[in-house]
C-alpha cells in the first residue's frame, strides 16, 4: 500500500547549489572542455587554478590566464598540485593521467570531476541556464548530455523574458524586509509575506517594482496582508490596513 509520503525513486543525483565563493578549485587541462568548467566555477566566484602546458591552451583558457582570471601553472600535472584544493575538475586527452588524479583525489577525499569518466566523477555537470541570479540546471544522470541540452534549451524558450530581473527585484525585497522585521520570531509571518507577494503581484510588477516602490510597500508590512502596486504607488493605506505596521 502506498503510504502518504512521497515515494522514493532511487537512482539520481543530489542536486545543490554548491557555494564555491571560498574555495581553491584546480582545473587539470587547458582545451575546449576546460575553457567550459572555468566559465562554470568563475560565474560561481570560485577561486581557480589551471594546470596545463602552455602549448595546450586553448584561445579562451589562454585569455583567461591573461586577464589574470585564473592563477596558472604552466606545466602537466604533479600530486603536489592538490595541496589546499577543495575541488578538482580535469579535461585532458590523457586517460591514464586523468585515472591517476582521480585516485589521489579518492585518497584526499577531494572531491572530482572526470570530464566524460562516469565511473570517476563525485559529481556531473548539468547543462545550465543563467539569467541573472536564476539558475537552472538540467541533469539526465549520465543518460544523454545533448538530451540535457535540448531539454534546458526549451525550459528557457519557456520562461517569462523577465524572470530574472524579478527573482533580482525579490531578492532585494527580501533583504529589505529582513531590516524592517529583523527579530528571528517574525520569521514564519515574514517568509509568509514574502510568499504572498510573489503570488499576488504579477512577474511583470515584480520586475518594475522601484527602491521606491519597495521602500513604499514595506512601509505597509502588516502579517498578512499585501497591497497591490497600485495602493503602494498611492502611498495611502486602503481601507483593509489599520495603518503601517512599524516595528
Ligand atoms: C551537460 C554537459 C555539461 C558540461 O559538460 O558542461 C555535459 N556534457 C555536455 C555535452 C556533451 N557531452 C558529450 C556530448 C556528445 C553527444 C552525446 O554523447 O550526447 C555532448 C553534447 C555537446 O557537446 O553538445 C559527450 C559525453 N559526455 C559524457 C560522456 C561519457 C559517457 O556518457 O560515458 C560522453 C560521451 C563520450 C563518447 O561517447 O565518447 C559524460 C558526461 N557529460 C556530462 C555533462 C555529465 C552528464 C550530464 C547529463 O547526463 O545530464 C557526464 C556524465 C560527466 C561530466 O562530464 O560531468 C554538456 C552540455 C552543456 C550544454 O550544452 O548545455
Ligand atoms: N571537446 C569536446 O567537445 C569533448 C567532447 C567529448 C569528450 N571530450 C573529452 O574531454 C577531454 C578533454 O577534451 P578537450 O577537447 O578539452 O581536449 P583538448 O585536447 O582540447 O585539451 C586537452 C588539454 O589537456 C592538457 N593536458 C594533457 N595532459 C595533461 C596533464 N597531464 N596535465 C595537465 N594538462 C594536461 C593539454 O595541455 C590540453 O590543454 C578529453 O578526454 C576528450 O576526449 C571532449
Amino acid at each position: 500500500m502506498k503510504g502518504p509520503f512521497p515515494e522514493i525513486q532511487g537512482g539520481g543525483s543530489l542536486l545543490l547549489a554548491w557555494q564555491v565563493r571560498t574555495k581553491r578549485i584546480l582545473v587539470v587541462g587547458g582545451g575546449e572542455v576546460a575553457a567550459g568548467r572555468i566559465v562554470n566555477i568563475l560565474n560561481a566566484d570560485a577561486k581557480v587554478t589551471v594546470v596545463s602546458p602552455r602549448a595546450g591552451l586553448n584561445d579562451e583558457v589562454a585569455y583567461r590566464v591573461d586577464q589574470k582570471q585564473v592563477d596558472y601553472i604552466d606545466r602537466k600535472f604533479e600530486p603536489a598540485d592538490l595541496d589546499g584544493v577543495d575541488m578538482v575538475l580535469t579535461a585532458v586527452d590523457d586517460i591514464e593521467a586523468s585515472t591517476q588524479i582521480y585516485k589521489l583525489c579518492q585518497e584526499k577525499r577531494i572531491p572530482a570531476n572526470i570530464a566524460d569518466v562516469p565511473p570517476e566523477c563525485d559529481f556531473y555537470f548539468g547543462s545550465v541556464h543563467r539569467d541573472g541570479p536564476l539558475q537552472i540546471m538540467v541533469s539526465t544522470n549520465g543518460n544523454g548530455p545533448k538530451l540535457a541540452n535540448i531539454v534546458r534549451r526549451q525550459i528557457a524558450a519557456s520562461l517569462p523574458y523577465n524572470i530574472g530581473a524579478a527573482v533580482q527585484r525579490v531578492g532585494m525585497l527580501r533583504r529589505k524586509l529582513r531590516k524592517v522585521a529583523p527579530l528571528p520570531e517574525e520569521g514564519p509571518k515574514r517568509m509568509q509575506w514574502m510568499s504572498k507577494v510573489c503570488e499576488q503581484w504579477t512577474l511583470d510588477e515584480l520586475c518594475e517594482m522601484t527602491e521606491e516602490d519597495m521602500e513604499a510597500l514595506l512601509g505597509f508590512y502588516k502579517p498578512g496582508t499585501v497591497p497591490s502596486l497600485e495602493t503602494v504607488r498611492l502611498g495611502e493605506p486602503d481601507g483593509a490596513y489599520d495603518g503601517p505596521f512599524l516595528i
